[in-house]
């Protein structure tokens, strides 16, 4: 059997923890039950950056605690064919697979729904989990039980500039301030609703006229050294829009130029995947 996740940018500027995007480039997750133990090898571009597989245990132990099924013994090679905590959904992609694995393996045979719900409670925040399930643009609700969201299918591509560092999203979550200036708050309502009524009305060429931030960005940014010098010279080169993928390290831009940019490792180029997984036999 096998699935494919798509990986995932989020934020999009201004929509903190509510946009996220699916994007057409995906860990493939091959799987069997057909072994007295757990075995889990990846192969790919990027499992050479890969630390451990332990993501893929503790969604299986929070399934088991959920859900009271015991996750059977699976045989795993994956993909890994997105970069790893570079803020396009590395783990949100473990996360999907492994909760569709353990829901295949003991039969529990949980909706599409449930499971997202589950991925969101895993990861702490929706906005990668979501689209990596049904694709496309997606504006995320959750408060505690209140989950939902409603899906935009798009037709652009993206480029990405990917450093040679990583940053880990659980800790750039913890740089971010308690409170906020009420002017910042407004700056930020004002970009995430005039991006979503442009993307609403099909006019794609002005809203990324609105990927402003000022809740997150700043604080990623000056936090790290080599972000920040990365994201300088991003933005000496004048970019049309630019705004950090999830929390990082990687910056989406309209930039054509990369030339002296710092720590610069790749440039990827990706369109919009408004499918979302792709689950076979
Ligand atoms: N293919 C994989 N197999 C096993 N574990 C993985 C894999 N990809 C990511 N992980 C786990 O997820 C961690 C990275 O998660 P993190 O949220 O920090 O980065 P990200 O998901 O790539 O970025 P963002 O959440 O900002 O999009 C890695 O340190 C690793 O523990
Ligand atoms: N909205 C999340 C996305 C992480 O990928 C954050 O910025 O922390």
């Amino acid at each position: 059997m096998r699935i494919m996740v798509p990986a995932t940018t989020t934020n999009l500027g201004a929509g903190f923890d509510v946009f996220g995007l699916a994007l057409d480039l995906f860990n493939e997750v091959f799987f069997s039950f057909d072994t007295d133990r757990t075995i889990i090898e990846s192969t790919g571009k990027y499992a050479p950056d890969l630390e451990n597989h332990d993501l893929f245990f503790e969604v299986f132990e929070f399934f088991e605690k959920k859900t009271g099924y015991r996750v059977p013994p699976v045989r795993i090679s994956q993909v890994c064919n997105i970069p790893i905590s570079s803020g396009l959904g590395s783990s949100a992609a473990v996360i999907v697979s492994a909760l569709h694995i353990a829901n295949v393996g003991t039969k529990a045979n949980l909706s599409q729904w449930d499971l997202m719900k589950l991925a969101a409670e895993i990861e702490g925040h929706p906005d990668n989990v979501v689209p990596a399930f049904v694709g496309g643009l997606v504006v995320c609700y959750q408060d505690g039980e209140n989950f939902d969201f409603e899906k935009f299918e798009l037709d652009f591509e993206l480029t990405f500039l990917v450093p040679s560092f990583s940053l880990c999203t659980n800790t750039m979550r913890k740089v971010l301030p308690r409170q906020v200036l009420f002017e910042d708050a407004v700056f930020n309502i004002k970009n995430s609703c005039q991006f979503l009524a442009k993307i609403a009305s099909g006019k794609l060429n002005e809203a990324f006229k609105y990927v402003g931030d000022r809740l997150h960005q700043n604080y990623r940014i000056n936090g790290n050294e080599k972000m920040k010098e990365f994201v300088e010279a991003i933005l000496s080169k004048k970019p049309g829009y630019w705004f950090v993928s999830g929390s990082g390290p990687s910056v989406c831009t309209d930039l054509e130029d990369f030339e002296g940019i710092p720590y610069l490792k790749e440039v990827l180029k990706l369109k919009v995947n408004n499918r979302g997984l792709i689950i076979s036999e």
